[in-house]
Parts: structure tokens; sequence; C-alpha cells
């Protein structure tokens, strides 16, 4: 890979050249960010990151073999818009846009592209990200190879139908904050219950890293694995009780469920918008 030109510099895109730098997957000097307006922004990550800014949009793509869509969903039509010129058949766009669709970024392009729709999550940052992607029919064996590098760079990444990334990104997309969510709780509680505030994230932070291990590295269930802390008559048997009286792990469920529908829905308002600014008048 020669260059990437990153259009949108969000959280999304900081955590992703975080992790490919930290790996020396791509040299500093090749990658490549723009923003619509936030000059301070670029500027910031020009100082910290040691990577290209620019609004000279020639410079960006000039060269460019991957160009990464990640601003909003919502203005994807107008960053489209001001890039399309730019972009050439050669070139792999590669969108971390929640709930919208190939079809959607071909017809913005209004030229067939290779394109690759990825799901990650802000954990590229320290290379943990659950990342999951589908490719259209245009890619190559060759940039087939190149997104596996560059996804399996900063975390884990799988490949799936289409279909299946709204769930991803009600799952995994959006789970940082799920579990971010859940250790505001904790921290909550650890003060109530008379921690110190840096003792109690200490024993928070490995706590889920366990879990987590656990969970990934024993042959036994998530439920099996709960069973074994609760003691009958035991602590976590009254704590869990609270949990079930609160109906959390069927709030969990909805969650997910919601975030996932909100993927779709995204994606589904964008797409109607289209056909309709197409219909003749
Ligand atoms: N934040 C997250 O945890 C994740 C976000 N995503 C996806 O990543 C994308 C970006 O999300 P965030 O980084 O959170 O958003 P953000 O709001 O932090 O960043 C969006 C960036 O896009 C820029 N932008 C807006 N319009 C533009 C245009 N016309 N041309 C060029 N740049 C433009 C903004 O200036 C900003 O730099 C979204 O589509 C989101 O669905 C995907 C996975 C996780
Ligand atoms: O909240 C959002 O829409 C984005 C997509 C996944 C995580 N953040």
């Amino acid at each position: 890979m020669k260059k990437i030109a990153i259009i949108g510099a969000g959280s999304m895109a900081e955590a992703f050249i975080s992790g490919i730098l930290e790996n020396g997957f791509i040299d500093k000097k090749n990658i490549w960010i723009t923003n619509n307006s936030n000059q301070e922004r670029l500027a910031n990550l020009e100082t910290r990151y040691g990577i290209q800014t620019t609004y000279n949009l020639n410079e960006l793509f000039n060269q460019a073999d991957i160009v990464m869509l990640a601003m909003k969903p919502k203005d994807v039509a107008t960053a489209m818009q001001s890039i399309r010129e730019h972009l050439t058949e050669q070139m792999l766009v590669v969108s971390v846009l929640a709930g919208v669709s190939m079809i959607t970024i071909e017809t913005l392009a209004k030229i067939p592209l290779p394109i690759v729709r990825s799901m990650p999550n802000t954990s590229a940052a320290v290379a943990k990200s659950a990342t999951a992607v589908a490719v259209n029919q245009r890619v190559t064996e060759k940039q087939l190879e190149t997104i596996k590098n560059l996804f399996r760079t900063v975390g884990l990444a799988s490949f799936v139908e289409e279909e299946q990334l709204d769930a991803v990104t009600g799952l995994s997309g959006s789970g940082p904050a799920y579990i971010y969510y859940l250790i505001e709780a904790m921290e909550k509680s650890a003060v109530e219950v008379g921690l110190e505030k840096e003792m109690a994230s200490e024993l928070i932070v490995q706590t889920l890293l366990g879990a987590a291990e656990m969970v990934k590295n024993s042959s036994k269930s998530s439920t099996q694995l709960r069973k074994e802390v609760t003691s009958p008559g035991g602590t976590t048997e009254a704590g869990i009780r609270v949990l079930e009286e609160h109906g959390v792990q069927q709030a969990f469920i909805s969650c997910i469920k919601a975030a996932t529908a909100q993927s779709k829905k995204m994606g589904a308002e964008l797409s109607s918008k289209l056909r309709t600014a197409e219909q003749p008048s």
C-alpha cells in the first residue's frame, strides 16, 4: 500500500491512525487526512502523529490507493460530492460508516469502485478493535489481502456478508460504549462502598480484562463461568439478584437490538433520500 487518504478526522479516524502507526503498518508520511472545516483539529493530529493533513484535494488523492470514508453517515452525501471527481476506479474505498451500504457509496461516487464496508471500533487505538468487513465484487485479490492486513493491524478482522453489518454495528461497533457505561457504574459504586477511586479503577480494569480472558480462553460458556463465581447464599448471588430485578440482562439485549435497528434505519433513510433526489421533478 502506497498511501491512504482519510476523509473525516474524528474519533474513529484517530483511533485507526493511532493503531496503524503503533504497528508500523504504514509510514506516517503516507497517511493523509482532511476534514470539512476544523483546521485546528487537523493541526493537532499532525503534531501528535506526524501524519499529513491538507485541504487540497489534488494533493490528498494524488497516488492514494486507499480512500477511507470516516465522516458521520449524515455527511456522506456532501463529502462524496466534493471528492468524487478525484476518485478513480483503481482506488479502494474503505468505509467505516454505520448503516451506509456499498450501493449508496457507489451511487454517490457515480463511478464503479472497489468498496469495502467495515465496522471497526475505537479500540483500534490499542490494536484491539473487533472489526467486521464486507467487500463488493470489484475488490481484487490483492486489495483483499491489503484490507486483511490493514484491519488485522488494529485488532481482529472477520469477513461477513454486508447484511450482517448492522448487527455488527449494534454489537461491537457501539460495544465499547456499553462496556464504558458498565465501568462508569462500577466506578460510582466503588466510591459509595468506601473504596478509593484510583485503587477501585485498577480493580475494575483487571476484573474486566480477567473476565474477557476467561471467556476467550476457557472451554466453559459465559453462563457456566458466571455460575462458578456465584456461591449459593453468597455475595454474587445477592448482587445478581438485584440485576435480575432490574432486568439488566434484558436491557442489554434491547440495547443491542435498538442499536442494530438504528444502523438499519440510518442506511434506509439515506438511500431513500438519494432515491428522492434522483427522481425527475
Ligand atoms: N466513534 C465510533 O466509535 C465509531 C464510529 N464509526 C463510524 O465512523 C464515522 C465517524 O465517526 P466519528 O469519528 O465518531 O465521528 P466524528 O464526528 O468524531 O468525526 C467526523 C469527522 O468527519 C468530518 N467531516 C464531516 N463532514 C465532512 C465532509 N463533508 N468532508 C470531510 N470531512 C467531513 C468532521 O469534520 C469530523 O472530522 C461514522 O460514520 C461512524 O458511524 C464506526 C465505528 C465506531
Ligand atoms: O454511534 C455511532 O453511530 C457510531 C457507530 C458505531 C459506534 N459509533
